[in-house]
């Protein structure tokens, strides 16, 4: 991690950003794997398992009993935590519940929009550097609240074969149907493609590492996804009233989650950059992932110094980060100038965990610039809307003339005469 000027992170920012070559390797292992799995089916996603979670699996699916032992192996308290942590989350979601809607545009006329929940449902639940029930609560609990009929998850095995005890309860309190024990970009194909064992699904969500969001791109188009959801990304605004250590351990929690993940600090202050650098030094020395925090730190972390918090907030707005935190003495009258990120928070006392965890809002956020033009995921992800058109007689007759001229000029003659039948013959 160093100390950069605005101008210095973002020249190298945008060089990385369009790191083609970089691409080019990811894409070409990930589209090996997703002509494997179309290929081969089960078979590869065994051999992908073993080639990359170096697990030799017996079935695909996890079993009843594993499911039982789970409910065994959790602590009271985890379960507890879990349970306030979804009431939570079940309550934010519900305020995003949509309603079909129908309007009386003027007599005989009826207009409006049907909401239906997507049929089936494939979420993926990381599991590679960390086990992430939290994420199965984001991801499950407002496609339940959509209405989603059938909800399967696929999270990779753990080196005994098994799927962590945790993710397993969570999935349960929450109503998954059914839980694939595959990780990665052959997960991602297999929720697209389907096998001989997982059946294919109409969207895709959740959140993982660098292939599973990249098998989610190539795979968008034959299914739909949520977006992309990549390396954790933090960016947080400081100025002189953000306690360093608050600041250093905030970016820390972020770069724990992968090499590739991302925390930035911003700040006015020089003295304050330096003593930030200080804490992050100090506090990953104790850290339990001390290795990949210090390797995510080297690629990808930076503490910005800006001349005011004005231009703070244009590298904000150019990066569009993951989430984003407002250290700073008034966050609410800074609010207007964010127009990129995820999710914000506010306050020294709003730390990004809370939002991972608890709060209530969804974890499951857009990364790498995209949340230029995403959304978190949210109930509205799972539901999908049909335009409902209704005339009678008399309001249709009323419309031909202005319907059969745009028609006419469209060169369309069958939709014209479509109209036309009804002005010729109304009752036939
Ligand atoms: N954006 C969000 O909303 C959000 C939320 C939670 C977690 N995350 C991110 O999710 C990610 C979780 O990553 P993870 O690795 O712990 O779990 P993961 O489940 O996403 O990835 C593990 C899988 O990656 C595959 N893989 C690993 N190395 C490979 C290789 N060399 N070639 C091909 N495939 C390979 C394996 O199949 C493995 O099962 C982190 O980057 C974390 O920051 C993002
Ligand atoms: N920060 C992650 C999203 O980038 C979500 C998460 C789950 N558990 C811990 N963190
Ligand atoms: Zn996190």
């Amino acid at each position: 991690m160093n100390i950069q000027t605005k101008e210095e992170f973002l020249q190298v920012y945008k060089a990385s950003t369009s790191d083609q070559l970089k691409e080019q390797e990811l894409d070409q292992d990930v589209l090996e794997i997703i002509s494997g799995v179309r290929k081969d089916g089960d078979e590869a996603l065994y051999r992908y398992t073993n080639k990359f979670d170096h697990v030799v699996l017996d079935s695909l699916i996890v079993s009843e009993e594993e499911l039982l032992e789970a409910k065994k192996q959790v602590d009271a308290g985890f379960l507890d935590a879990l349970k306030q942590a979804k009431e939570n989350i079940e309550a934010f979601h519900k305020e995003q519940k949509e309603q079909s809607w129908f309007v009386n545009k003027a007599p005989g006329i009826l207009l409006g929009q049907k909401v239906t929940p997507i049929e089936k449902v494939g979420v993926y639940v990381p599991g590679g550097k960390a086990a992430y029930p939290s994420t199965v609560l984001m991801d499950v609990i407002p496609a339940k609240i959509a209405g989603v009929e059938k909800i399967v998850l696929t999270t990779p095995p753990q080196a005994n074969g098994k799927i962590n005890p945790h993710v397993l309860v969570a999935a349960q309190l929450v109503g998954v149907d059914t839980i694939y024990k595959v990780g990665g970009a052959q997960a991602i194909a297999a929720l697209a493609y389907g096998t001989e064992t997982i059946e294919k699904v109409a969207k895709i969500v959740g959140p993982g590492n660098a292939f599973v969001a990249r098998a989610k791109k190539w795979v968008y188009g034959d299914v739909a996804i949520d977006m992309i959801a990549g390396p954790s990304e933090i960016c947080i605004v400081a100025d002189q009233t953000a306690p360093p250590s608050f600041v250093a351990a905030d970016l820390l929690s972020q770069a724990e989650h992968d090499e590739l993940a991302s925390s930035i600090c911003i700040t006015t202050s020089e003295a304050l950059a330096e003593q930030i650098l200080a804490e992050v030094e100090k506090q990953t020395n104790v850290l339990e992932r001390s290795e990949i925090i210090t390797q995510s730190l080297k690629q990808n972390g930076k503490i910005i110094v800006t001349a005011n918090l004005k231009e703070a907030f244009s590298v904000v707005n150019e990066i569009a980060p993951e989430h984003l935190q407002l250290m700073i003495e008034k966050p609410y009258d800074s609010l207007s100038n964010i127009k990129n990120a995820g999710a914000i928070f506010l306050g020294n006392y709003s730390p990004e965990p809370l939002g991972d965890y608890f709060a209530g809002p969804n974890h499951t956020l857009p990364t790498n610039g995209t949340a230029k033009f995403a959304s978190p995921l949210g109930v509205y992800d799972f539901m999908k809307k049909s335009s409902i058109i209704s005339y009678s007689e008399e309001a249709l007759l009323q419309a031909t003339d202005s319907i059969i001229k745009i028609a006419t000029v469209e060169g369309l003659t069958a939709h014209a005469n479509s109209i036309q039948i009804r002005k010729d013959d109304p009752n036939a």
